[in-house]
């Protein structure tokens, strides 16, 4: 029986928090697999997938990279993410397109906050994870701690197939629990030949392998009936369980290693194809039809074409469209179907991306991912399609941009050239925004961070070889209700020649129970006193009024509407009119309301030397931080804090004067509290 060429490719993103190496981890697959030849190293700013020079200077990985390579008859199609919060949104677009991921753990540091978020953003997409501990040659690294926080942070049960060999700057390899073998390395990252346990593990290693065997009888019934019939599980049963258990998120499996030294990548590797899926063991993709019925395209290369671009970038090579092809074939010359632009496109290169190299292919089929040249209305989240079986793919979510800057060309002969960059970048990148301040009538660029914000000016600066100045960085405020209104009567009504509008509702405006939490619209008129079609319409009014709020024309969430009652006129009364009345009834009832000021907070974590931590803590104090935990991990004391964003620009050179360099900070966003008054304008 010829088995489907599909079920020997991994499409599979590496995740992490930032520094916990997963590009350290992607160099040593690539070499691992024969793709590169020589290890690149962050450091040195020779990494295969750190290509951007930004990234090469920063030493941290900005830009999802994808790279492909072959490990033991499969292809492995791999794409190192960010791991820094500002780009989350490029991690989000990746996760998207992957069947699987590898998180990577510091040994050390454990689960820290940046990976608990791309852990909860892999559950949201249903991607099946394994977990490397890595860094296990550092001082303090400890693989049981490691796990343990992976228990105690994300939840899923930790099924920890190795045992390490060695300890620190003696981490020399693991012993397999599932073939009860030694794997290790030699001091150059050469693999030695498996070997026999050695004398002194073995007892413990025995111990760990009956641990192994009883976690997973607990989770897999089909393990447990061997395991209540025999006492015991076969190495055939347990690889099997351990691949359903990855694949239905109810376990992960949990390796370790260290990158860097270049031990434990092999097994990883083996890993991935054991209990990793395949394109064919994932779902069939879902859409939606051009009739709004749901459709569904199995991973079949025969099956009609449905591929979702998740990525644009502007290369020596022109502009290259991302996509991840989930059914049919796509062929050079092709003409497909843009979806979501509604328009056809052709075909121009398909090429496999290997970081900033490309290689040519003719024909791309379901399940690879691949980059296009050729195509000019397809963005991030465009779905591609065959002409004749059009389907729209759900696009990945963008992110509200937080921050915001004024930016202006430093010669203003380079204003018009600096408005094309700006738009060509948030092409490329969809969480930047660009808009012109109606009362400045200034160039505001957005996005998700200071560093974010900082990248994209420099790629500015860089690429088109431009003088930018820079405005000082300003969050996104936005507007909620503290106390609502009822009963608010708003009167629309019109009669200037011609057909006059007249429509009439009552409001009732309340605050939702958490701040931020979005919009609710609901109808409560009784009798039909207001028909179905009016009443979206006022809905899709009040969701126009809440652009701007009273307080500082700042966008508005947290809030219900209840539409009580309203009134019609048999002739005037249109959709039109009852969407004017929604959007002024809901502007005029807001100013009624007891509005409250919100601003962005995020969670930081700050890391410093015993010595430092007393100004650190007081800084944070006056930066209206409000500390939630702070404990000693490997000699240096780890600080926990909300802070309002506002207050957190600059901080990381503060705090590295603070401690003379030694230092270091993340962050993640944690939603919207309150914000002193006076209300800021925009
Ligand atoms: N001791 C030790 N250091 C490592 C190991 N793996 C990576 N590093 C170092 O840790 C630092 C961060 O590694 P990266 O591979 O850039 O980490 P990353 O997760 O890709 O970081 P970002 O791209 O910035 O998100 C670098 O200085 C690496 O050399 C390891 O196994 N042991």
């Amino acid at each position: 029986m010829r088995t489907n060429p599909l079920a020997a490719v991994r499409n599979l993103g590496i995740l992490a928090h930032v520094d916990a190496g997963k590009t350290t981890v992607t160099e040593r697959i690539l070499f691992a697999t024969g793709t590169t030849h020589k290890r690149g190293e962050v450091h040195d700013g020779t990494t295969v997938t750190d290509f951007d020079p930004q990234e090469r200077d920063r030493g941290i990985t900005i830009f999802a990279a994808a790279v492909s390579c072959a490990w033991d008859g499969h292809r492995i199609n791999l794409i190192d993410t960010p791991g820094h919060v500002d780009f989350a949104d490029e991690v989000e677009r990746s996760l998207r397109v992957l069947d699987g991921a590898v998180a990577v753990f510091d040994a050390v540091a454990g689960v820290e906050p940046q990976s608990e978020s791309v852990w909860r953003q892999a559950d949201r997409h249903g991607v099946p994870r394994l977990a490397f501990v890595n860094k296990m040659d550092r001082a303090g690294a400890v693989l049981d701690d490691a796990v343990a926080s992976v228990r105690e942070r994300l939840h899923p049960a930790p099924l920890v197939v190795q045992l390490p060999i060695g300890a620190e700057d003696t981490f020399t390899g693991v012993v397999d629990l599932l073939r009860m073998r030694a794997l290790t390395w030699t001091d150059e990252g050469e693999a030695n030949p498996a070997a026999p346990v050695p004398d002194d593990l073995r007892a413990e290693a025995a111990r760990r392998r009956r641990l192994l065997e009883e976690a997973v009888a607990e989770l897999h019934p089909g393990a447990l009936e061997e395991f209540c019939d025999t006492g015991a599980l076969g190495t055939g049963t347990l690889t099997g369980a351990l691949r359903d258990l990855t694949r239905s998120g109810d376990a992960v499996v949990v390796l370790c290693g260290s990158a860097y030294r270049n031990r434990g990548i092999e097994p990883l590797l083996d890993a991935v194809l054991a209990y990793l899926p395949s394109p064919l063991d994932v779902p069939p993709v879902r859409g939606t039809g051009d009739d709004g019925t749901e459709r569904r395209r199995p991973a079949d290369p025969a099956a009609p074409l449905a591929a979702l671009a998740f990525k644009v970038s502007a290369t020596a090579t022109g502009r290259l469209t991302h996509l991840r092809v989930y059914s049919g074939t796509i062929g050079k010359g092709d003409t497909v179907w843009d979806a979501t632009a509604r328009r056809p496109e052709r075909i121009g290169r398909i090429l496999r991306v290997q970081a900033d190299r490309h290689a040519p292919l003719d024909r791309a089929v379901a399940g690879d991912i691949v980059a296009v040249v050729g195509l000019k209305s397809a963005r991030a989240g465009s779905t591609l399609c065959a002409p004749d079986a059009p389907l729209v793919l759900e696009p990945p979510g963008v992110a509200e941009p937080v921050v915001s800057v004024a930016v202006e060309a430093l010669r203003g002969t380079d204003t018009g050239r600096l408005a094309s960059a700006l738009a060509r970048l948030a092409e490329e990148d969809p969480s930047l925004a660009v808009r012109t301040d109606p009362e400045t009538g200034q160039t505001v660029l957005s996005g998700m961070g200071e560093l974010h914000l900082e990248v994209a000016v420099e790629k500015i600066r860089r690429d088109h070889g431009m003088g930018v100045n820079v405005g000082r960085p300003r969050v996104s405020y936005r507007e909620t209700v503290g106390r609502g209104v009822s009963g608010f009567v708003y009167r629309h009504v019109k009669q200037d020649g011609g057909a006059g509008q007249f429509a009439h509702v009552v409001l009732d405006v309340e605050p939702l129970d958490t701040p931020g939490a979005g919009f609710e619209f609901r109808s409560a008129v009784v009798g039909g006193r207001v028909p179905q079609e009016y009443v979206r319409a006022v809905g899709a009014g009040c969701r126009d009024a809440l652009a701007e709020g009273p307080l500082g024309g700042h966008p508005v969430t947290g809030l219900r509407v209840t539409l009580t009652d309203g009134a019609t006129h048999v002739k005037d009364s249109s959709d039109t009119a009852f969407r004017t009345a929604g959007r002024f009834g809901l502007r005029d009832a807001l100013r009624a309301c007891a509005m409250v000021l919100l601003e962005p907070v995020v969670e930081v974590t700050v890391t410093v030397p015993e010595d430092a931590v007393g100004g650190v803590l007081g800084d944070l104090a006056a930066r209206r931080g409000r500390v939630t935990g702070s404990v000693v991990r490997a000699g240096a004391t780890v600080v926990t804090a909300t802070v309002p964003l506002a207050e957190l620009f600059g901080y990381a050179t503060r705090l590295r004067s603070r401690t003379q360099g030694r230092g270091t900070f993340t962050s993640r966003p944690t939603g919207y509290a309150s914000a002193p008054a006076p209300a800021p304008t925009r």
